[in-house]
C-alpha cells in the first residue's frame, strides 16, 4: 500500500477551508476532517465534551486546548488507515505540538485573505445544520432561497457568523494562528496561497496535492471511501 497522506488547512473564519476541503476530498479522496463539524455534533448528541465547548462557541471563543485535544486525537487514531485532511485544527501551538506527537505531516496549506473579504463572506454564510453543508447567497446560493438543496431542511445561520461575535473571532485568530504558521514554516511544510477568491486559490491547490499525492494511491482511496 502506498505512504499514508497527512495535510492540515488554516485559514481564519471564513478563508474558505471547508470550500476547499470538499474539493479535496472528492478530487483526492482524502477523509475531510473539520474540528467545526465534529464539535456541533458533539454538541447535538450532547456528549462531555459538547457540553463543554457549546458555551464557548457561542461567545466566539476558542474551545480550551485540553477538551480539542482530548477530542480530536482519538478521532484521528480512528482514521489510521485512511489519508487525511484537517480542517480547523490544529489553531493554537499547544494543539500543534499536541498534533505534532501523534502523527507526522506530509503538507500544510495556509489561506491568507483580506479582512474585509472574510467579513463579507460571513455575513452571507449559511448552513444546513444536519450536514454540514455551507451556502453562501453570492457564491453558491442554494436553488431555492432558505432551504438545503439536497433535504429541502431550513438553512441557519451560525451565531458565532453574526457580527457581534465575528469581529472578536477574526482578531483573536490572528494572534494565535501566527505561532502555529510559524512553526509549519519552519518545518518547511508550509504552503501559503494569499487572494480574495477560492476559485483562484483553487488551481494552485489542487496542483500542489497532484505533486505530492501519487495518482494510485488517490484512485484507491477513492475507491474505499465510495
Ligand atoms: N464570495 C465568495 N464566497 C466564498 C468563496 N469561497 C468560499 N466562499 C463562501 O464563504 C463562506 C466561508 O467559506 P468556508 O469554506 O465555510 O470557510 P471556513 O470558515 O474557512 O471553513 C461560505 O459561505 C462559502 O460558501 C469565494 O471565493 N467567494
Ligand atoms: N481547533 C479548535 N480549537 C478551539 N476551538 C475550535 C477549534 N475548532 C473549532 N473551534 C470552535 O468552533 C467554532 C466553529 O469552528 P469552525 O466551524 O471551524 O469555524 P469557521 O469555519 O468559521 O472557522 C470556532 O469559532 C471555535 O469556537
Amino acid at each position: 500500500m502506498s505512504k499514508l497522506f497527512r495535510a492540515v488547512i488554516l485559514g481564519p473564519p471564513g478563508s474558505g477551508k471547508g470550500t476547499i476541503s470538499e474539493r479535496v476530498a472528492s478530487i483526492f479522496g482524502l477523509q475531510h476532517l473539520s474540528s467545526g463539524d465534529f464539535l456541533r455534533q458533539n454538541i447535538t448528541a450532547n456528549t462531555e465534551a459538547g457540553i463543554l465547548a457549546k458555551a464557548y462557541i457561542e461567545k466566539g471563543a476558542l474551545v480550551p486546548d485540553h477538551v480539542m485535544t482530548r477530542l480530536m486525537l482519538p478521532r484521528l487514531e480512528e482514521m489510521t488507515r485512511h489519508s487525511w485532511l484537517l480542517d480547523g485544527f490544529p489553531r493554537t501551538l499547544a494543539q500543534a505540538e499536541a498534533l505534532n506527537s501523534a502523527c507526522d505531516l506530509d503538507v500544510v496549506i495556509s489561506l491568507n485573505i483580506p479582512l474585509e473579504t472574510l467579513k463579507e463572506r460571513l455575513r452571507h454564510r449559511w448552513i444546513h445544520p444536519a450536514s454540514g453543508r455551507v451556502y453562501n447567497m453570492c457564491f453558491n446560493p442554494p436553488r431555492v432561497q432558505g432551504v438545503d438543496d439536497i433535504t429541502g431542511e431550513p438553512l441557519i445561520q451560525h451565531e458565532d457568523d453574526k457580527p457581534e461575535a465575528l469581529v472578536a473571532r477574526l482578531r483573536h485568530y490572528k494572534d494565535v494562528a501566527k505561532p502555529v504558521i510559524d512553526l509549519y514554516r519552519a518545518k518547511g511544510i508550509l504552503h501559503m496561497f494569499s487572494d480574495t477568491e477560492t476559485d483562484r486559490i483553487w488551481p494552485y491547490v489542487s496542483s500542489l496535492l497532484s505533486a505530492k499525492i501519487p495518482t494510485d494511491h488517490a484512485d484507491a482511496q477513492r475507491a474505499t471511501t465510495h
